[in-house]
């Protein structure tokens, strides 16, 4: 089989400052890494249902957010795969960091009275928020947004092992969720590393690989998924406080989401 390099496509030449290990244009001349932008669904449909559903049941309007915060994170990730442009490319990581200050917001307040708010640390996120962008689009230096987005991630972690002292049926949620986390900056980091070798590998194979080896697209599906749990736990720990009814059930006994009683 002829090596697979990148070609061109109808998005034009590349402008973000991160080229994926995936190789571009190679299944569409309409989208320039199509695993890492397909595998982008599992963070535009589960949190798009579930807002809707939160919406539905009354629940405060946060927990909505937490669940708006990934579908942009999804939508935005989809675009900058798709076009390798750099005003995508921010699309997709500046709300990274947005929406990971809404689940620290949202988390935190899991055991506070109803319609408290705490000025203080809303105040905080949202400058730490506006100074990442500002040094961020000063200095385009991807290491720095993934350092940033780390940093927030260690406190979210934090947050949530606080959340599951305090309510322990949302422990085996907390610890999918940092499970599946883990194992995706696992194969986020292989892909990275071993990036040459991966490609020589899928070029070599005598069949398609499709997407069973593109490690960027299945660190989507990995953190997309715990991301949808920590939408389900934040939320969980929340209700329980509130002393409304709710349960983490099964559709199809696989797919998990909150059921949510009458709100009192
Ligand atoms: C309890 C754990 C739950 C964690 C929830 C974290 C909240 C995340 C907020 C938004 C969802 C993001 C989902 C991932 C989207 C990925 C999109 C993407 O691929 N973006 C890249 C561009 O395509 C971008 O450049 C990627 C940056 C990756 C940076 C990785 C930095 C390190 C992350 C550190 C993880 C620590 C692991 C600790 C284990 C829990
Ligand atoms: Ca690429
Ligand atoms: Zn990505």
């Amino acid at each position: 089989m002829a090596p697979r390099l990148d070609v061109s496509g109808i998005w034009g030449p590349v402008t973000s400052t991160l080229d994926w290990c995936e190789e571009n244009y190679v299944v569409t001349p309409y989208i320039a890494e199509f695993w890492n932008t397909v595998s982008n669904v599992i963070m535009i449909f589960p949190p798009l249902v579930c807002a809707i559903y939160y919406w539905r049941k009354g629940v405060e309007l946060r927990h909505v957010l937490t669940s708006l915060s990934l579908l942009a994170v999804g939508l935005g990730s989809w675009m900058f795969h798709m076009t390798l442009w750099y005003e995508m490319q921010l699309l997709d990581e500046l709300p990274m960091i947005y929406g990971t200050c809404v689940f620290l917001y949202s988390l935190h307040h899991h055991d506070k009275p109803r319609k408290s708010r705490n000025l203080v640390y809303l105040v905080a996120l949202c400058f730490c928020s506006v100074a990442v962008t500002v040094i961020y689009l000063m200095w385009k230096n991807p290491v720095f947004h993934q350092v940033c987005y780390a940093l927030l991630v260690a406190a979210l972690v934090y947050e949530a092992i606080v959340a599951f002292r305090n309510y322990p049926a949302i422990q085996p949620l907390v610890l999918m969720s940092v499970g599946f986390y883990a194992f995706g900056f696992f194969l986020w980091n292989v892909d990275n590393i071993f990036c040459s070798h991966l490609r020589k590998f899928r070029n070599k194979s005598h069949f398609d690989t499709g997407m069973v080896f593109q490690l960027h697209a299945w660190w989507h599906i990995f953190t997309g998924f715990a991301t949808y749990l920590h939408v389900l736990f934040s939320c969980h720990a929340r209700l329980l406080h509130l002393r409304t009814h709710c349960s983490i059930k099964r559709l199809g006994g696989f797919w998990p989401y909150l059921e949510i009683g009458k709100t009192p």
